[in-house]
């Protein structure tokens, strides 16, 4: 049976020290780290996570805005709303929720964001230094990023001749967790729809990431046994018989469990990682900002 990775534990801790940095940045410079997120239109389920970042923001001692604008916001408004973010130096971190209302070009949007305020790395300049290694500088995506923390925890920081299946191949999470693991010299491969016998890619895997959007799309022996999973889906299900809206993840975790050595669950996994991540990244923008380096690289 699987042992449990707890995410709201190692959220918390990454939390306190983001906080703990947060507190000697604004004692030493007086420079206090600001988030603004900006979300268009009002889906629900987006509103929840929104509210969330700014709680989390003033957990750790930040200045937290929020823009929430009309669902007819039109693109130019949008870019207009991000460059006047850009220029304030209050604001060391820029989150746009996405998905954005279909008439605006969410990609335009992103590369408006200045690189050195995108806390979701989704810059393509993150996204190069990314792939080129520069993660010294880069703003690594939330959710990768928190999924990472959670497998060192469960296998150390060299995934030397350990073998990782990523299904899923989103710039959000597939693609930059696959660079992530490739960086920690884990052989990856990136599975999505078309490729073949994925359950057999899947039982190849140690460390077996799924981030696809389909609920319990990973089936219990699909799972290697001893291998590490890791859920990224979060995907709400309807009611059922007695009222109960259901959260679950692309993986089947109850058959899963029986397989793996170490899964995260959902809710309680890679979500509060993204939240926490979200934090760090701020903090380090605006100890940048400060002229000071700084890296939570021992998280
Ligand atoms: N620009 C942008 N950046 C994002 O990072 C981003 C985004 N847009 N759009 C929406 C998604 C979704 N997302 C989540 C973050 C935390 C939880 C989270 O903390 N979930 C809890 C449970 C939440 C619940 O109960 O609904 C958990 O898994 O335990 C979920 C989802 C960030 N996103």
């Amino acid at each position: 049976m699987a042992s449990v990775i707890d995410g709201k534990v190692v959220a918390a801790d990454v939390v306190a020290k983001v906080k703990a940095e947060a507190d000697k940045l604004i004692a030493e410079t007086g420079v206090v780290p600001g988030i603004a997120v900006v979300i268009v239109g009002h889906d629900p389920a987006s509103q929840v996570y929104v509210a969330s970042k700014g709680k989390k923001a003033k957990e750790c001692g930040f200045n937290s805005i929020e823009h929430a604008l009309p669902a007819e916001t039109s693109e130019e408004e949008l870019v207009a709303v991000v460059e006047k973010l850009n220029a304030d130096p209050a604001i060391h971190g820029i989150l746009v929720q996405l998905p954005l209302p279909g008439h605006i070009d969410s990609g335009r949007i992103i590369q408006t964001i200045a690189p050195e305020k995108d806390v979701d790395g989704f810059h393509f300049i993150n996204v190069g230094k990314l792939g080129t290694g520069e993660l010294d500088t880069a703003f690594v995506p939330c959710t990768p990023a928190g999924s990472m923390l959670l497998i060192e925890r469960a296998l150390g920081r060299d995934l030397s001749g350990l073998s990782a299946v990523v299904v899923g191949r989103s710039n959000i999470v597939g693609k930059p967790m696959a660079n992530l693991l490739l960086n920690a010299n884990a052989t990856v491969t990136i599975a999505h729809s078309r490729t073949k016998d994925l359950p057999g890619l899947c039982r190849s895997a140690d460390i077996l990431v799924a981030a696809v959007g389909r609920p319990e799309m990973i089936k219990g022996d699909w799972v290697k046994p001893g291998a590490t999973v890791i859920d990224v889906g979060i995907n709400r299900l309807p009611a059922d018989a007695n009222g109960k809206a259901r959260l679950v993840g692309d993986v089947a975790y109850d058959e899963a469990a029986t397989n793996a050595g170490s899964i995260t669950p959902v809710p309680g996994g890679v979500g509060p990682m993204t939240i926490a991540l979200l934090m760090a990244n701020t903090v380090i923008s605006a100890s940048r900002a400060a002229g000071r380096a700084l890296s939570l690289g021992d998280s």
